[in-house]
């Protein structure tokens, strides 16, 4: 197990082309990132010198300390998973800020919001604590909340402590033997990076899935290339004879390769219009034609001679409509309907097999962005179920990643949100076990069918109540949040000005001085909101805050993890509890910015997750929309992952309003443009992009061109392996990739992972810049202090 300061890990995987430091960058751009909380043991603890006389002046309201990031070799802290688990705890229990000219805090919160959180992803669950003696910290607890005890005698210690008796004596502080070195633990966490393939060997592979499909079955791969038929994106392509070497090299890749027996199959088609439907419109367009070049002839050989000026401009502007509804109409001669196939995507990617007994998914990952920027005008609750609809998604869980950006910095939203990650840990289970949809909550308890229509299990109807009952508890906490945050810093500024008089009285100052005392918004733990203030003031108004960042689901373990009868209210036994990361994050906001856009929210969100989670897919949504098919995700990638579908940019879904006409009058249902116009253009070159709910891929946001076949084989040789940086762009600078991103090696450095994680499977001679089978299910890294401080500082004005 690799421990936190020793691994290469994190940064090779992030950078396949080699490690760099990302501390050095930052102290370049002249920006200096320091690094303080308080321990959940409410200590101090001073690692670094030049700090020491910070944790004076911060006292105020975070009690800190300050640790040194990354961990010199005398500062290391321990080798075990304990460490991986205590620190990933620690991360997602804690509130990040800063920005540009700003210290990078981490402040462990006792508690997110008032109500009680039992979701052992959640950050302030609760734990039982330390049993050292005058010490109130928590015990290490896992991803089922239960204690971690590092040693054989169950001794529960906080993570401090731990630390401290690792260090000092090596003892157990409860029986007094030493600690084991190797926590023996059946949870794996990845000690390598990606494992890429050696070069070379692809291609031989190939050549056998080749030989290898032709077995009985419907053989697509011979249809495929021996017919003119098209399946998905493009156009098939043949490979030359001699291009694939024939000594097929079986086993290769540790048995990788089982799917592959059967013939190659697509994830999507194209599905011809109907020839009764298209033929006829066609004629139409056609007979349309003809009228308009006979009409535009006759009026432009009948002028008016006596109003010349106006027949001109009533000519110019006809002939500009004709030319307009010309390109209105040509797309229209080819439309293209599309379905994907579900079944061979799972065969694919998440089939179990010898190698893969859990059927672990090899699917990649995704990123969800949701954009709020203001709570008066976006009901929280609103918000909390388009967070709901995302975080029981039908996708491999561990592959998830849900990011809200606040560009309100509202505590309001933060609250909302926490108690939406808390609710999600009884609604998410409740979907996944009874297939609900659609998955927010408000829509499917608003539903007019018969709730109980295909509906097999016998508990569904008792469930079913139970979670309604949970649902209309939990809208009234949402509801009550304003009121609840008002009250409790009343509350504590009234408290503060107490302190302040007492403090005047003791002083001997006039007690006829008006007191001064700043009207803070309060948190749930009794500190300062970082962001904006009820009575907004200087670095607490709208438009001046640090960034904040919160991960309030820390990333779920790679595996499932199977709910039981006693730890919940419904019975969840054999139903996966896992639920998707989730983060909080509003970017930093300071006077002379114009930060008031949701493309700059976007950018934002790109960037943090970058840092976070960096799936190579990125699907963006409003707060007031959601996911009404939770397959969508999946059917998305049957067009990413398909043959050509590296060559794909963006997916765009279609957008649809709910309860506004139902006989649709006003055509919000919108038929015209998702259902006629987008498929049209679809035929042509692809759909526009409506500003939301689109799948893009993360590569090519970044505004770079798919790898091209000609340019790439001088470098590292082959296409199923990572590119180097010098191959994004012959024009490119690679020293200064980092620079055009704004200073961060990290995320220069990620760029590359997601351009390899984004590509379809090589397992078709055809899929040029393809991965090998197997190369994502390596389990995600657990998180770190030093990433999200990373994260926190890639969303700062600069
Ligand atoms: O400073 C801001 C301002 C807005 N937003 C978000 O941007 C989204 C769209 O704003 P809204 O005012 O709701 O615009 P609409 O006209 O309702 O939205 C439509 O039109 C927008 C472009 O005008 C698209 O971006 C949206 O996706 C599309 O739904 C919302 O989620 C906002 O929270 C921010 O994140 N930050
Ligand atoms: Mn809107």
């Amino acid at each position: 197990m690799a421990s936190l300061s020793s691994q290469p890990s994190k940064k090779a995987m992030r950078s396949p082309a080699g490690s760099s430091n990302s501390q050095s960058n930052r102290g370049s751009s002249g920006q200096t990132v320091k690094f303080a909380r308080r321990t959940s043991s409410g200590r101090y603890v001073n690692l670094s010198r030049e700090d020491l006389d910070l944790s004076g002046e911060m006292s105020g309201d975070y009690m800190n300390y300050t640790v040194h990031i990354p961990p010199t070799p005398d500062n290391q802290p321990m080798d075990s998973s304990v460490a991986v688990k205590a620190e990933e705890q620690y991360v997602s229990n804690s509130l990040f800020t800063g920005g540009f000219n700003s210290v990078t805090r981490a402040h462990l919160m006792d508690k997110v919001i008032d109500s009680e959180v039992t979701h052992p992803q959640m950050a302030g669950a609760k734990g039982s604590s330390c049993s050292m003696p005058s010490c109130d910290g928590k015990a290490m607890k896992d991803e089922r909340g239960q204690d971690v005890v590092p040693c054989e005698c169950r001794f529960k210690i906080c993570r401090d402590c731990f630390l401290d008796a690792q260090k000092e004596t090596g003892l157990c502080p409860g029986c007094k033997e030493p600690y084991k070195t190797e926590f023996d633990d059946d949870r794996d966490y990845p000690s390598r990076a990606l494992p890429l393939p050696a070069p070379g060997k692809e291609d031989a592979n190939n050549m056998t899935m080749m030989k290898r499909n032709q077995n009985g079955e419907f053989d697509h791969n011979r249809w495929l290339f021996e017919t003119k038929g098209t399946y998905g994106y493009g156009n098939a392509f043949w490979p030359q004879d001699d291009m694939y070497g024939d000594d097929g090299d079986e086993g290769f890749h540790g048995g990788m390769m089982e799917n592959t027996d059967k013939p190659w199959k697509p994830l999507s088609r194209k599905t011809p219009i109907p020839a009764g439907i298209i033929s006829p419109y066609r004629l139409l367009i056609v007979v349309r034609l003809v009228v308009l070049v006979f009409f535009l002839n006759w009026r432009v050989n009948h002028p008016n001679e006596e109003a010349i000026w106006l027949w001109l401009m009533s000519i110019v502007c006809e002939i500009w409509f004709a030319f307009s509804w010309i390109l209105d109409q040509i797309p229209k001669l080819t439309p293209v309907n599309r379905s994907t196939d579900l079944e061979v995507l799972h065969d694919k990617f998440d089939m179990p097999s010898p190698s893969n007994p859990t059927g672990r998914s090899d699917l990649p990952g995704v990123d969800l962005f949701v954009s709020t920027a203001d709570p008066e005008k976006e009901p929280p609750l609103v918000t909390a179920n388009t967070i709901l609809s995302i975080l029981a998604v039908d996708y491999p869980v561990e592959k998830l990643a849900c990011y809200i950006s606040d560009d309100g910095g509202a505590l309001l939203t933060f609250e909302a949100m926490a108690e939406a990650a808390s609710f999600a840990d009884l609604w998410v289970p409740f979907c996944r076990k009874h297939n609900i949809e659609p998955r927010n909550p408000d829509s499917y308890f608003a539903l007019k069918i018969d709730p109980t229509k295909n509906k097999s299990r016998p508990d569904f109807v008792k469930d079913r109540r139970r979670i309604k009952r949970e649902y209309d508890e939990f809208k009234v906490r949402i509801n009550g949040l304003p009121d609840s945050i008002r009250r409790r810093s009343d509350a504590f500024n009234a408290r503060e000005e107490m302190k302040m008089l007492k403090h005047m009285r003791e002083s001997g100052a006039d007690p006829m001085e008006p007191l001064k005392v700043q009207k803070a918004t309060w948190m749930a733990d009794g500190t300062h909101w970082p962001g904006t203030w009820a009575v907004s003031s200087r670095e607490h108004a709208k438009g001046d805050h640090a960034g904040i960042l919160q991960v309030m689901l820390k990333p779920p373990s790679c595996d499932p993890l199977l709910g039981g009868t006693d730890d919940n209210i419904l019975d969840f036994t054999d139903v996966d509890i896992r639920l998707p990361m989730f983060v909080y994050m509003s970017r930093e906001k300071r006077q002379g910015y114009d930060h008031n856009k949701k493309a700059g929210a976007m950018n934002a969100l790109v960037r943090a997750s970058a840092i976070l989670s960096n799936g190579p897919f990125i699907l963006n949504l409003d707060c007031d929309h959601y996911i009404y098919n939770c397959k969508a995700i999946r059917e998305g990638m049957c067009f990413m992952m398909d043959r050509g579908g590296e060559n794909l940019c963006y997916i765009q879904f279609p957008q649809r309003f709910e309860g506004i006409d139902p006989s649709d009058r006003y055509a919000n249902h919108n038929t015209v443009f998702f259902d006629g116009n987008m498929r049209a253009l679809d035929g042509v070159q692809g759909p526009v992009y409506v500003g939301t709910g689109c799948m893009f891929r993360r590569f090519a946001l970044y505004g770079f061109d798919p790898p091209q076949p000609d340019k790439i084989t001088q470098g590292n040789g082959s296409e199923t392996q990572a590119l180097e940086a010098k191959e994004l762009d012959p024009e490119l600078d690679v020293n200064l990739l980092p620079k055009r991103f704004g200073n961060s090696t990290m995320l220069a450095d990620s760029i590359l992972v997601a351009e390899f994680q984004g590509r379809p499977l090589a397992d078709h001679p055809a899929v040029k810049f393809g991965r090998p089978p197997g190369a994502l299910r390596v389990p995600r890294e657990p998180l770190d202090a030093t990433t999200v401080a990373e994260a926190v500082s890639v969303i700062s004005c600069w």
